[in-house]
C-alpha cells in the first residue's frame, strides 16, 4: 500500500488502523472490541471498549485519527459474547503499545482463552500512518463517495494470508470431494476440452470455391485434430463458425475506414460521429479515447496506412499459423475486422491433401509454381477484394520462405494497404521435434497417413527442402519473433514500425509465450445485491455466497496444490474480494479494470425499475446491448477496452491465474479466450457459483467447468 509522505509537521495527523482476522469468530457469536489508556479508548475499562466493524467475512476492523502529538498508547483487545456483553475475554499478553510519529504496519497474533482447554488465535494488523491534511481530505472524500469506512484507508492492493487456519467446523459442509471431476459440467459448444487446428478455422478460400471446385476435398481435408490420438477427444458437434458467423463487429480506433465519412462544415465531436455513424452509416462509433484518433484522422487525414496486411515468414512448424490465429482472436476482440487467410488450406483445396515431400521441393518447377499460384495469386487476391469491400486486417498465413515470393505480394500490395512481415523463428530442437510431431498429428496433409512415424520422416524432408531456400526477412517493416516459446529469454526483433495498431501488435506478440497454465474465471459468491435483484452496488456476500467463497478456496487448494506459484485476481469491489478470502496462500491483486460494468444512473436499480422508470434507457439497451451505454456509466464495448490491459497480462504469466470477477467483466474476458464474436458477449452464460478452466498450452485453448454448487441469479439476464 503506498505511504503517504510525511512532513513531520505539526499539522500532521496519525491515522491507526487496528485489523483482527479470525474465521472461527463469527460462529462463535463474540465480537471483538479494544480498550486501552486513553479515555476514548475507555480508560481500562471494558464496559467501555470499543466495538470494532466487521470489514469483510472474517474480518474485523477499528480505525480513527488521532493528533500527531499524542502521547504513548496502550490498548488490548478483548472479546464480548452478542448475547450478553457485560462478561468479557481479554486478550492474553502484555499491552500494545502505539506510538506516534511513524508510518508501519505491526502484525502480531492475538491469543484469547475460551476455556480452560480451548483458545483463539487470531491475526492482528496495527497500521499507523502519518497524513498531511491534504491525505485527510481526500480521505475523507473518498469515504464519502463509497460510504465504506475500511475501504477510506488499511486496504491493501495486493494481500496475502499464508497459514492455514484451522477450519471450523461448520466449514466442513462447504468441504469439496477430493475427486474434482465430480463437479466437471459440460463446456459451450464450440469451445470443447480438445482443440480444433487453427488452420481448419481461417478463411474458407472463395476464388476456389467460386470457380467450381469441389468444397468436398476440402471438408475431407479439415479433419479434425489428433487423428492419431485416439477418438474420446473428437471434435463432432464442435461447431466451425461460418465466415458471416466469424464476422467481428467493426469499432473504428483511428487506423481509418473507408466508412467512417468526414462532416462536412460541422463540428466535430465525438457525439456527433456516434450520431451520425450509427444513424447514417449503420456502425458503432468509436470508444472512449480512441474516439479522439479517429476524430483527428477525419480532420487531418489519417496519419498511418488504412489497411494492414500481416505476412507470416518462416519454415514449417514454426508456430505461423498458431500465431496468426491468436492475432486474428486478439484483435477481433479488440473491435478490428480481421481475416486470417492459410494457404494450406488452399493448397489442399487445389492440389489434394496427400502430397508428398516432393511437392516441396526447392527445385519441383512445377510444385513452386503451383505454391506460388494458391500462396500469392489466390489467397493473397482473396485477400485484397475482402479490404476493398472493408476488412481492415488481413492475416496471410504461408512459409513466404524467399524474397522473390515476399516481393510478389508487396508488389500485389503497392497502393493498397500496408505489409508488415511476421517471421518466427525456432532454434530450439526438442521444441521444433515437439512442433513436428504435433502437425503431424494436427495437419490434414497426413489424415490418411496411417503409419505415424512415416509421416514424421515425410514432414521432416518436406523441411529440409524449405531449409535450403530459406531466405529470412531483412526488407519492409518486419517483426522477428525469435524463441517466444517459453516467455523466458526468447526476443523480438524489430524494424520500421510505426502507427497505431502495429504497435499494439508488437505489444500483444512480446507478451506471448506457449508455458501451459490455467487461468481459472469465476463470478464472486452470491451477493446481497444478487438477492435483492439490483444491479450494480458493492455490496457484501449472502450466506450462500459466503459457503461458495468457503467451496472456492476449497476447490483452488486442491486444483493448485501441485503449482510452485499462483496469483488470485480480484476486483475492487466487495463481493470479489470476499469471495476471495478464504483462500490461503497466494498473493491476492485488486484490479480496478475487473470491475462491473458501471451502470450509472441505473447503479442499485432492479431491471424492472429501469424499465418501469427508464423505458427508454431499457428499450435502447435492449435494442444494442452491446453498444449501449448507460448515462454516466459503461458499455460492454467500454468494458472491453478497459479489459486489454488485464488480457495482456494474462497471456504475459507464467502461473496459475485465479479471476474472481463480475458478469459482465467474465463475458468479455470468455469471448476473448472463446473467438466469440463481439456481438454475442452480452448474451454469453457465465453462471454463479461456477468455475471455468481456461487452459492455455501449446495446442491453443481448452475449457472445461466446474459447477460448485447451486444458485439462484435473480440478477441474471433480462
Ligand atoms: N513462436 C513459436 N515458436 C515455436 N513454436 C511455436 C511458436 N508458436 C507456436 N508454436 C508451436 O508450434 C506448433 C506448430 O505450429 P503451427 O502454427 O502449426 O506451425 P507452422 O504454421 O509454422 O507450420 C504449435 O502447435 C505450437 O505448439
Ligand atoms: O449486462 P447485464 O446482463 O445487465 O449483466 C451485468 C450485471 O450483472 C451483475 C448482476 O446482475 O453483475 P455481478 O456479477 O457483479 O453481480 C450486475 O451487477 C451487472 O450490472
Amino acid at each position: 500500500m503506498a505511504t503517504a509522505a510525511s512532513s513531520g509537521g505539526v499539522s500532521d495527523h496519525q491515522y491507526v488502523s487496528v485489523k483482527l482476522e479470525s474465521s472461527r469468530l463469527a460462529a462463535l457469536d463474540l465480537a471483538p472490541h479494544l480498550f486501552g489508556s486513553h479515555p476514548a479508548a475507555g480508560s481500562w475499562d471494558p464496559t467501555k471498549a470499543l466495538p470494532m466493524e466487521r470489514a469483510a467475512a472474517a474480518i474485523w476492523e477499528l480505525s480513527c485519527v488521532l493528533p500527531s502529538r499524542h502521547e504513548t498508547l496502550d490498548f488490548k483487545l478483548l472479546l464480548k459474547p452478542k448475547a450478553d456483553s457485560s462478561e468479557c475475554i481479554v486478550e492474553e499478553g502484555p499491552n500494545r503499545p502505539l506510538g506516534c510519529g511513524s508510518n508501519q504496519v505491526e502484525m502480531t497474533d492475538a491469543v484469547f482463552k475460551l476455556t480452560e482447554k480451548d483458545s483463539l488465535e487470531c491475526k492482528v494488523w496495527v497500521e499507523t500512518e502519518m497524513l498531511s491534511p491534504f491525505d485527510l481530505a481526500a480521505s475523507w472524500k473518498a469515504h464519502q463517495e463509497n460510504l465504506q469506512p475500511s475501504r477510506v484507508r488499511g486496504t491493501y492492493d495486493v494481500v496475502m494470508n499464508t497459514e492455514t487456519e484451522a477450519r471450523d467446523e461448520n466449514d466442513f459442509a462447504s468441504g469439496l470431494e477430493l475427486d474434482l471431476e465430480k463437479y466437471v459440467v459440460p463446456t459451450t459448444p464450440n469451445m470443447g476440452s480438445g482443440v480444433v487446428y487453427a488452420a481448419n478455422l481461417t478463411e474458407n478460400p472463395r476464388s476456389l470455391l467460386d470457380t467450381g471446385i469441389s468444397p468436398n476435398n476440402l471438408i475431407k481435408g479439415d479433419a479434425p485434430l489428433n487423428h492419431y490420438a485416439n477418438t474420446k477427444k473428437d471434435v463432432d458437434g464442435r461447431h466451425t463458425p461460418s465466415q458471416e458467423e466469424q464476422k467481428a463487429v467493426f469499432v473504428d480506433r483511428g487506423v481509418g475506414s473507408p466508412r467512417f465519412a468526414r462532416p462536412t462544415n460541422e463540428t466535430v465531436s465525438t457525439s456527433n460521429i456516434k450520431q451520425d455513424s450509427e444513424a447514417k452509416l449503420g456502425m458503432p462509433a468509436a470508444e472512449g479515447a480512441v474516439a479522439a484518433a479517429a476524430v483527428a484522422d477525419q480532420m487531418y487525414g489519417p496519419k498511418e496506412d488504412r489497411k494492414l496486411v500481416i505476412v507470416l515468414v518462416g519454415l514449417p512448424a514454426r508456430g505461423k499459423t498458431f500465431t496468426a490465429a491468436k492475432l486474428t482472436r486478439y484483435l477481433r476482440w479488440l473491435g478490428h475486422e480481421t481475416k486470417h487467410f492459410n494457404v494450406g488450406k488452399y493448397r489442399r483445396l487445389k492440389h489434394g491433401t496427400n502430397q508428398t515431400a516432393d511437392f516441396f521441393r526447392g527445385d519441383n518447377k512445377e510444385g513452386v509454381e503451383a505454391r506460388n499460384e494458391v500462396g500469392a495469386a489466390l489467397a493473397m487476391e482473396d485477400m485484397l477484394s475482402w479490404m476493398e469491400e472493408g476488412g481492415q486486417v488481413g492475416i496471410c498465413d504461408a512459409t513466404n520462405s524467399t524474397r522473390s515470393r515476399r516481393n510478389m505480394l508487396m508488389k500485389m500490395a503497392e497502393g493498397k494497404c500496408k505489409i508488415i512481415f511476421v517471421e518466427t523463428i525456432c532454434n530450439d530442437q526438442d521444441v521444433l521435434e515437439r512442433n513436428i510431431r504435433l502437425k503431424v498429428q494436427q495437419s490434414p496433409d497426413y489424415a490418411e497417413q496411417t503409419d505415424f512415424e512415416a509421416g514424421v520422416r515425410d514432414f521432416k524432408e518436406r523441411l529440409a527442402y524449405y531449409e535450403k531456400v530459406y531466405e529470412p526477412v531483412d526488407e519492409g517493416s518486419y517483426i522477428k519473433m525469435i524463441d517466444m516459446v517459453s516467455g523466458n529469454g526468447g526476443q523480438l526483433q524489430i524494424n520500421n514500425i510505426s502507427g497505431y495498431l502495429p504497435g499494439r501488435i508488437v505489444f500483444f506478440l512480446v507478451n506471448c509465450h506457449l508455458t501451459p497454465r490455467p487461468i481459472l474465471l469465476t463470478r464472486h459468491g452470491e451477493s446481497l445485491d444478487n438477492v435483492r435483484g439490483r444491479i450494480g452496488g458493492d455490496s457484501s456476500l449472502s450466506e450462500v455466497g459466503e459457503v461458495y467463497s468457503r467451496k472456492l478456496a476449497s476447490f483452488v487448494e486442491k486444483r493448485l496444490k501441485s503449482e510452485r506459484t499462483a496469483s488470485i485476481w480480484t476486483s475492487t469491489l466487495q463481493r470479489t474480494i470476499l469471495t476471495a478470502q478464504p483462500i490461503i496462500g497466494f498473493p491476492k491483486i485488486q484490479w480496478r479494470a475487473l470491475d462491473e460494468i458501471n451502470a450509472g444512473v441505473c447503479d442499485g436499480m432492479t431491471y424492472d425499475e429501469v424499465k418501469k422508470n427508464k423505458p427508454e434507457e431499457y428499450e435502447s439497451r435492449r435494442k444494442d446491448k452491446l453498444r449501449y451505454r448507460y448515462p454516466r456509466g459503461e458499455s460492454y464495448l467500454d468494458v472491453i477496452q478497459r479489459l486489454e490491459p488485464v488480457i495482456i497480462e494474462l497471456e504475459r504469466q507464467r502461473a496459475p491465474v485465479v479471476v474472481i470477477a463480475h458478469q459482465a467483466v467474465l463475458r468479455s474476458l470468455y469471448a476473448y479466450f472463446a473467438d466469440k464474436p463481439l456481438e454475442e458477449v452480452p448474451k454469453i452464460e457465465i453462471p454463479l457459483h461456477t468455475i471455468i478452466e481456461i487452459k492455455m498450452g501449446v495446442t491453443g485453448v481448452e475449457e472445461k467447468r466446474y459447477k460448485l454448487m447451486d444458485a439462484v441469479n435473480p440478477t441474471a439476464e433480462v
